[in-house]
């Protein structure tokens, strides 16, 4: 049984529309490759000057570039390279199978492909995702390897992404507790994400550029490459690190710093010949929390989470895509 998306189908129309437009996605070729800025956290264990060095370092790259990468972050090469053996095991069932509506006993639309609601090929990704709200993961069968790998991932990623958000935190006076106050391990999502294979990479993206809905990310990727994120204007790949994780701010980090760390827009360009596999932990507060710029005078309207994931349902709807945090700037 065929295990992938039935793309053609689906999006047969905006494919025969879009072959003669003229303003087509970009390419994939003549794109800078980037290393981003490389934080070594076992500098934080060496002495008080490395350690607030290596800080620094981390708030500079989340104002300049919205994006680093880690190393020695603790996370153990074996748990990842679990983490991926069993997305990749669950990404070769069935399309069939991977579309019910209890797939997994996840809620419903954990399982994503494309964007039901593309107009055109702007709006339309070419991969497939499981997006996981860690708060179902009690619902999933507990006896399963890749339940047992995504909770281990989850606790160490977390655990990470708190720390990684303290130390961001320091650079800005945000009182220290923010964090742990609004954010719990099961608030957070994490987002297996496949590309498969595109015939069309120049006409169309693996992911349509976005930002993310969250206080920060951590993204583990394999080494086939296609991430790209905006620099000054123009669009960079970001090369592959086996050693590294890649993190990027997110809107919230963006509204909370009041504008001080970038919550940037990236995208992953198609690719013709090999498939590719991500993962990424998006570290989010709980629903109700509030989030409000930590300077004066404000940037942005006050919000919550849920204000801020309905406002992006609406936008959708409305347009195909998200529009994000200048929905509330004042
Ligand atoms: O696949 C990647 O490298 C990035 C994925 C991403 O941006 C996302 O899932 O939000
Ligand atoms: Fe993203």
């Amino acid at each position: 049984m065929a295990i992938e998306p039935p793309f053609f189908e689906k999006y047969k129309a905006i494919l025969q529309s879009s072959a003669n437009e003229k303003e087509k996605p970009s390419t994939v070729e003549g794109f800078e490759e980037l290393e981003l800025p490389l934080i070594d956290l076992s500098h934080l264990n060496l002495g008080p000057l490395e350690r607030q060095e290596c800080i620094e370092k981390m708030g500079q790259a989340a104002i300049e570039w919205g994006f680093f990468q880690i190393v020695n972050h603790a996370v153990p090469d074996e748990l990842l390279n679990r983490l991926k053996q069993e997305q990749i095991k669950v990404f070769q069932q069935p399309f069939d199978k991977k579309s019910e509506n209890n797939f997994l006993n996840l809620s419903v639309q954990s399982y994503r492909w494309g964007n039901p609601l593309a107009t055109s090929l702007r709006n339309l990704s070419w991969s497939e995702a499981l997006h996981i709200s860690l708060k179902d993961i009690s619902k999933m069968d507990e006896y399963n390897k890749l339940t047992s790998t995504i909770e281990e991932y989850a606790e160490k990623a977390n655990f990470l992404a708190q720390r990684l958000a303290e130390y961001l935190a320091q650079n800005l006076g945000i009182k220290a507790n923010y964090f742990q106050e609004n954010c719990s391990p099961s608030s957070s999502s994490l987002r297996m994400n496949r590309y498969p294979p595109c015939p069309y990479p120049s006409m169309m993206f693996g992911i349509i550029p976005h930002t993310d809905t969250d206080f920060l990310t951590i993204v583990s990727q394999d080494q086939v490459g296609g991430l790209q994120l905006k620099r000054n204007g123009r669009w960079v790949s970001v090369k592959p690190n086996p050693k590294a994780l890649v993190v990027n701010i997110g809107d919230f980090y963006q509204a909370l710093s009041n504008g001080v760390y970038k919550s940037i827009t990236h995208r992953v360009i198609a690719n013709q010949e090999t498939e590719r596999y991500s993962a990424a932990y998006f570290y989010c507060p709980t629903y109700e929390t509030v989030i409000e710029s930590c300077s004066k005078p404000s940037l942005y309207k006050k919000f919550s989470f849920k204000e801020y994931r309905e406002q992006i349902q609406k936008d959708v709807k409305a347009t195909g895509d998200k529009v994000g945090l200048s929905r509330f700037l004042l």
